[in-house]
Order: structure tokens, then sequence, then C-alpha cells
């Protein structure tokens, strides 16, 4: 018997991680990694859909009430008929005018819609008891394309041309799910170079990664280029030094032509802080430890600048990656139609959740461009093992060209937290995980709920003593 959604919880999470740094980057200095959250209750007891959208601090309260705008609409509607059609659910969730008005498809409404869609999808894989990813493996092509979106962007692909491409995929499907199982997904580690660690911790979290068989690193730019270039060198010696590396990158990956000496292979992210030329200067400055890619290294609505980027790095080896602020499929699509990109980084909830990530998948598979998911914050590493997963299965059939971003922190506060194996590759979510892995431990609310956790009270009272006695600003709370 087919469910009513009746109710929501909606949670503002947030994590002090401004205290140590984690998370810092040239535009980002101190962020509390946060996250806007959603349960979302049917009339079966037994089938509640998770959600969550990511933010960094202040600001999730205002994409929480944003959540709760959107997700008014699902309540009353039967959930079946809801999964028949996700790609009309979707429609439906995103055409009330009045909220579309103040996107359209963009900014806090498009994030939060984001959080609600995914929660549906949770919903959806948890009733056929299956992880998010095996749910949409297991599609047929006709459900896959049904379940994304394509207004707007049928004229880089039509749902026509999506089924034949899904439908040349069919036949290896099994085969890559039985490869990826017993490997794992490729991945980078980004949380050994944040911009706020000093050299030292820098050196000791690269040394570990490469312990723990990562052989892709990327690190924060943009600050100074003699700070940045200093880094660099002494991750480089870490990675290139064979005394420490073990695990090779496939040379035939596009990755693989800018591996140092051991195979390793190093990338740099600068988080927008750059003007189009100054990208340019800085990272041709930056030629000689040999970065795969630079990051963001612009606004990141600016297609054109991405493109005139990419074209003078070209002769240095250096490719452009970009889509973490990536507000919607149309960016993505005019960033693929302009060559603007080597790697696309689409967000799990920027991007207006599952169906519109699909939108951006077959688009990227279209274009022969590789999806390497961003995952630098809370959850985002849960979230996204499931799309590559996805993307490698059922949509672009390889992952020899990717590799997933991971992030060392704050797994611990997930039911089923992600993970990785021994020779630094995210393992697949088993299949007694049900659903999209983003559902929070109570403990989670009850200690960095905003403002009445634990954590969140504590400080919150110290701070207001500080401000009494005059000593302000040391316990490093900045709400
Ligand atoms: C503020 C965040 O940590 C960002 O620095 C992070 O998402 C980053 O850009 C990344 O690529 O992971
Ligand atoms: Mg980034």
């Amino acid at each position: 018997m087919s469910a009513k959604i009746t109710h929501f919880d909606i949670h503002d999470v947030r994590f002090p991680t401004s205290l140590t740094g984690d998370g810092s980057d040239a535009m980002n200095a101190a962020c509390d990694y946060s996250s806007a959250y959603i349960a979302l209750h049917t009339s079966d007891p037994t089938l509640t859909g998770y959600g969550m959208t990511f933010t960094i601090g202040r600001g999730n309260d205002i994409v929480c009430s944003a959540i709760a705008a959107v997700a008014q609409q699902l309540v009353g509607k039967d959930t079946e008929e809801l999964f028949a059609d996700m790609g009309k659910t979707w429609s439906f969730l995103l055409s009330d005018s009045q909220l579309r008005w103040i996107g359209p498809e963009k900014g806090v409404i498009h994030i939060a819609s984001g959080a609600v869609d995914n929660a549906l999808w949770d919903m959806y894989a948890r009733s056929r008891k299956k992880p998010l990813w095996k749910l949409v493996v297991d599609m047929t092509p006709e459900e896959l394309v049904r379940s994304t979106a394509f207004r707007y962007i049928t004229d880089a692909i039509t749902p026509e041309e999506a089924l034949a491409m899904l439908k040349e995929r069919e036949a290896g499907k099994k085969e890559r799910e039985a490869k990826v199982r017993e490997l794992g997904y490729p991945a980078y580690v980004t949380s050994a170079g944040w911009l706020g660690y000093d050299d030292a911790k820098i050196a000791r979290l690269t040394k570990d990664a490469v312990q723990q068989g990562f052989n892709h690193f990327k690190m924060k730019v943009g600050q100074s280029l003699e700070k940045d270039l200093k880094r660099a060198r002494i991750i480089r010696n870490i990675i290139d030094n064979p005394e420490y590396t073990t695990k090779k990158v496939d040379p035939k990956s596009i990755a693989g032509k800018n591996a140092g000496p051991t195979g390793s292979v190093f990338m740099i992210d600068a988080n927008q802080v750059w003007d189009v030329q100054q990208a340019i200067d800085f990272v041709t400055a930056m030629a000689d430890v040999k970065p795969w890619f630079i990051e963001e290294p612009t606004a990141p609505d600016d297609i054109l600048g991405h493109a005139k980027i990419r074209k003078a790095l070209k002769p240095y080896g250096i490719g452009v990656a970009t889509g973490e602020h990536g507000h919607n499929r149309i960016l993505f699509k005019q960033l693929l139609q302009a060559e603007a990109i080597d790697v696309c980084q689409i967000d799990s909830c920027r991007l207006a959740g599952v169906t519109e990530v699909l939108s951006v998948l077959l688009m990227a598979a279209k274009f022969g461009v590789p999806v390497c998911p961003h995952a630098g914050g809370v959850g985002l590493c849960e979230y996204v093992i499931h799309l590559s997963l996805i993307d490698y299965i059922a949509v672009s059939g390889s992952m020899e060209r990717n590799v997933l971003e991971y992030v060392d922190h704050l797994h611990e506060h997930f039911i089923y937290p992600c993970s990785i194996n021994q020779n630094g590759r995210y393992n697949v979510p088993s299949n007694e995980a049900e659903g999209y892995s983003i559902q929070f431990k109570e403990s989670a609310f009850a200690e960095f709920e905003y403002p009445h956790g634990t954590y969140w009270a504590g400080a919150l009272a110290e701070q207001q003593k500080e401000k009494a006695n005059g000593t302000n600003g040391v316990n490093g709370v900045h709400h």
C-alpha cells in the first residue's frame, strides 16, 4: 500500500570546523561546515526520507526556512505517485511561481530544493530496500531518462539521445558493478591541503594520505604565490618520493600525463579568488609544480572566462576544473558547450538534487568530459560516492579518468558513513545501507544543532561571558 507524506522536521546543524582551519581556502578562511537537513515523514512509520544541503555556517537558518517552503508542497502527496516519475516530481517541486521568483533555479531556493529532492530520492531507495546508487543503476534506460530534468538542455542533449546512450551502456552494467565493488572507486584527498593548516601539518597529513594509499592530492592556493609554491614543493617532495609513495596512477589516464616520478598527481584549488588574467598569470607561475588542474580559478558563472583560462593553460599541460558553485544544469551545459572545462565537478546539493545531477551526468558523458564530484564539506562524501557509481555503472561507463574528492572530516556523525579501502579508493556502499547515506545520528543533533545543541549552547554562553568581561573573540564563535 502506498504511503502519503504527512509532515517534516528540519534541523540546522553546524560543526565548529573554523576552530581548526578544516575546510579553509583562499575565499573561505573560517568555515563552520553545516547541514540544512530535512526528514520527510510519511503515513508509514517505517518510511522516512532524509536529505540535506551544505552551507558553511551563518545563513544555514535561512536555507532551513527555504527548505520548509519547498517541502510544504509535498505534504499530502502519495509517495508511489511521486516515485513513478521523478522528473515530473522535480518539475512540480521547482514550479511554484512565487518561490521560483526568488531564484529562478539558483541561490538559496535552489539548494533548498536540492535538500528536498535528495530526501525524496532517499525515501524512494529506502522503499525499495536499496542504496540510492543501486536503485538508479537498476533502472531501465527509460526510467532513468524519465527521472532526469531536461528542461532548457535539449539543445545539448535530447531525451532520445540520452536513451540511446544509456541503452548502449546496458550490456556492460553488471560487469562494471562487479569491478567497482571489488576495486572501489578512485579517490583524491583534499583534507591534507587546507589553507589554514601550517606547513608541518600539511606535510604530516600528506604523508598519512600517501600511507592510506591515495595518489591524487589537492592543495588550496590563491593567497600568496610565494607561500603556495613553498607548500606545493613540500607536498610534491613527499608524493614524488618513492620512499613514501607506493601506489601508481594509471599512466594512460588524463591525470597520469601530469603525474610525477612516482605516479602521484597534484591539483590546486583557488576557490574563485582571481580575475581571469590574474588566474592565468598565477597558475602559469606554478607550472613547474605540474598541477593536473586548477579548480575554480575565477567567478563560477564566468563561462567564457573559464574557456579563456583553459586555452591559455593548455600549452602548460594544466587543465581547468569547476562546478562546486555551478548553480544549475544550464551553467554546466554552457561550460561544456564552450569547451571551458577539463573536469566537471558537480555538487550533490547545490544542483537541485539527484534529478538535476542526472542531467549533468548525461551531458558530461555526451561531451566526453569526466565528472569528479565536489565533496569538500559535511555529508558530501556520503552523497557523492552514490553519484559516481551511477556515473560509472550506468552513464559514462568509465572510471579510469575520474577521481572522487575525499575529505576526512565528520563522517562519524552519519549512520552509514562513507569509507576508503586500503588502496585509497571509496568502498561501494553496501546493500544494507539503504537510501542516500545522509541520515545523521541523533547525537549529531544533540551536540551540534544550532543554537541549542550542547556544543553551541556552551560556546554561545561562553561568548556572552567574554563580552561582559570585555575579552571578545577568543573562543572562535562567529555567530
Ligand atoms: C569551504 C570549503 O571547504 C571549500 O574549500 C571546499 O569545498 C573546496 O573548494 C573543495 O574543493 O573541496
Ligand atoms: Mg573546491
